[in-house]
């Protein structure tokens, strides 16, 4: 495998989550939160796919090196599949995780526990300057709190519960939330295909 990855995610809990994963695999990460001159690229697409895709390509084509990228969000059933790929905007343009929650929790407010069912999904996308590309994908399943609980990890895991586990995301540890994650799942499917990271 390939001994530093570029991800193209400006997201600090993303980036401490993905390095310690691939850190077990003794590779370096490298995010755009290392390139602060690199301009925010607009996630306009309809899709995890379509967005993760957007994010490495315009990585890929600027350092022409393999980037991965990470478009992740909170899928409510209740909801009917809301917040989706609009996660980290639900409560408006300022990326509020604080905002975030409180907004699923405000639509789900009178929602029995046994509709509260939710998954985070996370798809990575891995892409070559030339054009290529791959997906990789990953869901954890849950229920929605109906109060946020604990300090860990970011975004919506303080009102995700996690039935196998009896308590928050924001709960857990970071190991062990690196175990079970919907990111975690979809790095072992890449780990599954570790020739593409060859180089
Ligand atoms: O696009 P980049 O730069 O990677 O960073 P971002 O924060 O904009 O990331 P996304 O577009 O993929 O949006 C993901 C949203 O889903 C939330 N999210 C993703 N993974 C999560 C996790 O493991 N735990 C809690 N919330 C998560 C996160 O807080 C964001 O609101
Ligand atoms: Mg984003």
């Amino acid at each position: 495998m390939a001994k530093t990855l570029i991800i193209a995610t400006k997201n600090q809990g993303k980036a401490k989550e993905l390095a310690s994963i691939f850190s077990e695999d003794g590779i370096e990460v490298k995010t755009l939160l290392d390139y602060p001159e690199i301009p925010d690229i607009v996630e306009d697409g309809e899709t995890f796919q379509e967005n993760a895709l957007k994010k490495a390509s315009v990585i890929a084509k600027e350092f022409q090196l393999p980037v991965l990228a990470d478009d992740s969000g909170l899928i409510v059933d209740a909801l009917g599949g809301e917040p989706g790929v609009y996660s980290a905007r639900y409560a408006g343009e300022g990326k509020d995780d604080q905002a975030n929650l409180e907004k699923v929790l405000l639509e789900l407010k009178g929602v029995p526990i046994d509709k509260r069912t939710a998954r985070f999904h996370c798809t990575l996308a891995l892409a070559f300057p030339t054009g290529e590309s791959h997906f990789f994908e990953g869901d954890c399943e849950g229920i929605i709190t109906e109060e946020p609980k604990g300090n860990g990890g970011f975004g919506y895991d303080p009102i995700f519960f996690v039935p196998e586990k009896g308590v928050t995301m924001a709960e857990l540890e970071p190991v062990e939330k690196n175990k079970i994650s919907h990111r975690a799942k979809a790095i072992e499917v890449l780990k599954k295909n570790q020739h593409l990271l060859k180089g």
